[in-house]
């Protein structure tokens, strides 16, 4: 499987290339030349086997002969078998036709730990089998931080720089990023949103003698092996309730567009799928995007779903490039606009292609508090604040195919918000021991890219030994 960059500059690379690479050379992001397909029958067998079978079935064509299939197959048993839940991701019926797929039973209580337990086991392999070291730097809202932090734990070729906005995650979210005991782990808190973050992560990618010196890699969803992780349980979740006799619809709780993109490459590949639902919180420049044809900033602010707190959804990028026909001038061109005027329009046919697809929604805080509130007393689930806003939204999408929401965290990673949503303070697992007593390691930085930049150039030891290990 060969990748090509959405800005259509960078070179053609293979997978193992990919995966190191996280952001392209010219901004881009790396998607694949072509999608695989999985056969009807392929997807028919799905129902009943294990998680891990099936992800190696779904990764195969896209890991291509970079990895050995045998290694593929060991990295992929160990990363599912870190989770609580023998299905790695269960289905329960919370309605008439509607499911919440929970995707929180990793070690950090989020859907990142689905697709990070494995990363972490491809970069290391890939860095081992190169004799390099690599520098992993890092946006987080609240839950890639962690999940990146708790699977890189064990990584001795890696150094990593997780930046999340000061005071914008929860404590519980904080926690798992700064009690880590490893010393090559740093969590910064910038002074800014999480759109700031983000944004110096991909200045630093494109800072070429910075990205060179420092050996930089990324563990966001601009790194394709992200993604491709996170198609895998739309075929698990869609063949439990049918599929590819039946279709399915998913709404997916959405910020970055990671998580949806994964979606809609899955409907690529075959999956049977009937509308994909972008659900958003109030920062819902995805559902006016999607209505108006018109992506425009209007600035972010905290909600009691603060991983959804964005406002530059990289994963777009990846749908305006495969919606818009691969046209790369008219993609280079909407990404100038964004950056010079905050702002750009989509071609008419894009969007029609995208609306083809898609269809989105926004809840207001009080709906989504609402939500919790209502479907404790109905069903006796407690929903996260994030799961909430994807359900809010489903329940005003439902027809007549079945629909699964996408459960993206554990209630218990926002208590102060789930308890005065329904009275309920949801209690961590048992897996999170002393947690909220830990002593607590972290730096504070401005939004300053320079000062960034000099504090990973002095403790990333592939600045100070250089890349090879
Ligand atoms: C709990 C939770 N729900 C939903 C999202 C949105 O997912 P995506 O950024 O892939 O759209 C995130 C963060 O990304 C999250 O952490
Ligand atoms: N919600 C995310 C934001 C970063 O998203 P990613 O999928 O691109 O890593 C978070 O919790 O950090």
């Amino acid at each position: 499987m060969r990748y090509v960059s959405s800005r259509g500059e960078a070179p053609i690379l293979g997978f193992a290339d990919v995966l190191l690479a996280g952001l392209a050379s010219d901004g881009g992001l790396y998607v694949p030349e072509t999608w695989p397909t999985i056969t009807p029958e392929a997807i028919a067998s799905f129902a009943g086997r294990s998680y891990a079978d099936v992800a190696i079935e779904v990764l195969t064509p896209f890991v291509g002969e970079d990895i050995p299939a045998a290694d593929l197959e060991r990295m992929v048993r160990e990363a599912y078998a870190t989770f609580r839940h023998p299905a790695v991701a269960p289905l329960v019926q919370i309605g008439d036709r509607h499911f919440v797929l929970e995707l929180f039973h990793g070690p950090t209580l989020a859907f990142k730990d689905v697709a990070m337990q494995l990363l972490a086991r491809l970069m290391d392999h890939v860095l081992a089998e190169r004799g390099q070291r690599a520098t992993i730097v890092g946006a987080t809202s609240g839950d890639t931080g962690g999940a990146a932090i708790s699977a890189f734990a064990g990584s001795d070729r890696t150094d990593m720089f997780i930046l999340f906005p000061k005071g914008r995650v929860s404590p519980v979210q904080q926690r798992q990023m700064t009690t880590s005991e490893a010393a090559s782990v740093h969590a910064v808190a910038i002074e800014g949103t999480f759109d700031d973050c983000q944004a110096m992560v991909k200045a630093m990618f494109n800072d070429r003698a910075f990205r060179s010196e420092a050996a930089l890699s990324g563990v966001n969803s601009i790194n394709w092996a992200r993604i491709m992780a996170q198609i895998v349980y739309y075929f698990t979740a869609a063949a439990s309730v049918g599929a590819p006799a039946r279709k399915v619809s998913f709404t997916v709780p959405t910020g970055n567009f990671g998580d949806i993109f994964a979606g809609y490459a899955a409907k690529r590949m075959g999956l049977p799928v009937d509308r994909l639902i972008v659900a958003t919180n109030e920062n819902d420049i995805l559902e006016r995007t999607l209505r108006t044809g018109r992506y425009e900033m209007e600035g972010v602010h905290a909600t009691m779903s603060p991983s959804m707190d964005i406002e530059i959804s990289s994963n777009f990028e990846r749908l305006l490039f495969d919606a818009g026909g691969r046209d790369v001038d008219a993609l280079r061109s909407m990404m100038q606009q964004l950056q010079q005027s905050r702002a750009f329009t989509i071609p008419e046919a894009t969007l029609d292609a995208i609306r083809a697809e898609f269809d989105a929604g926004r809840t207001s805080e009080t709906q989504t508090a609402e939500t919790i509130r209502a479907y404790l007393g109905t069903t006796a689930y407690l929903l996260d604040p994030h799961t909430a806003v994807g359900v809010a939204v489903a329940d005003a999408h439902i027809g007549d195919v079945a629909m699964i929401t996408l459960g993206t965290a554990h209630p218990a990673k926002f208590p102060a918000s789930v308890k005065a949503a329904c009275g309920i303070e949801p209690p961590l697992p048992p897996s999170h021991g002393d947690l909220m007593t830990k002593g607590e390691r972290f730096d504070v930085l401005p939004n300053d890219l320079a000062a960034l930049q000099a504090y990973i150039r002095e403790r990333s030891r592939a600045v100070r030994l250089g890349a090879a290990a």
